[in-house]
């Protein structure tokens, strides 16, 4: 279950989204004296992280980890870690309290019971807001097609907050939250610019097939709203 907003550029997708997110939190810090934001990775949030750096909110009571990362150097220009680093917690977002999901262990499928302690122990959940991505593969976080450990990572009882995966259609080995702890989260928002972008969304949202297109398994189901925010 999700709903289509479309907008006229990446500018203007971006405003209503940063007040979106801005919303949620601070109707969460109201509640519960803090808020929690689980963000991706990739090309597509550059413009709105840094719009988000700069919207007042309390962020000394924001807790922002991320849905997935490649296993890379946190310096690494791969890396999701320092993409937040760079683009997110800059401004007044600079206040905020980032956990990482990236470890020294050699490999995610090692490092993933690690990367889960850790967050478990610093981030109070439920995400409050979670922003996924989406690639031309269908991709989403990094629930990767056909992966060998996808199979692990869509399962609903597992328990389990982060897996390990290797993408067959992408380099770099890679950390993701599973499939539960992303419909865990509050809100859901699935951020998408370009045309081909728009190509992926229909035939996945024709098909039923998740092992093909992982992202199915966020957009058909009923358990978490879920926002769709596309622009050419
Ligand atoms: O590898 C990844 O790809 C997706 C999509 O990235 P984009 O560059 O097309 O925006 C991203 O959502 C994910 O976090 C990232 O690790």
């Amino acid at each position: 279950m999700y709903k289509l907003n479309e907008y006229a550029s990446p500018e203007k997708l971006n405003q209503d989204l940063a007040t979106n997110i801005v919303a949620q939190l601070k109707l969460a810090i109201a509640r519960k004296g803090h808020g929690t934001l689980a963000v991706s990775g990739g090309k597509t949030p550059i413009g709105l992280f840094q719009l988000l750096s700069q919207q007042s909110l309390e962020w000394d009571k924001v807790y922002i980890t991320l849905v997935d990362d490649r296993w890379v150097d946190s310096h690494d220009d791969a890396s999701n870690e320092k993409l937040v680093n760079t683009y997110l917690l800059q401004n007044k977002a600079k206040s905020a309290h980032f956990v990482g999901l990236k470890n020294s262990t050699s490999n995610p499928f090692d490092g993933a019971a690690q990367a889960e302690k850790n967050l478990r122990d610093k981030i109070p959940l439920p995400f409050d807001v979670l922003i996924l991505g989406m690639g031309e593969d269908g991709h989403t976080a990094s629930l990767f097609p056909h992966a060998e450990n996808l199979k692990n990572g869509l399962n609903m009882t597992s328990g389990k907050l982060l897996v390990g995966m290797m993408p067959l259609t992408a380099p770099l080995e890679r950390i993701t939250l599973t499939l539960p702890a992303i419909l865990s989260s509050n809100n859901i928002y699935l951020h998408l610019v370009g045309a081909s972008k728009k190509e992926v969304l229909t035939k996945a949202q024709q098909g039923k097939d998740v092992v093909e297109m992982p992202v199915r398994s966020i957009l058909q189901q009923d358990k978490v709203p879920v926002t769709i925010f596309w622009t050419a």
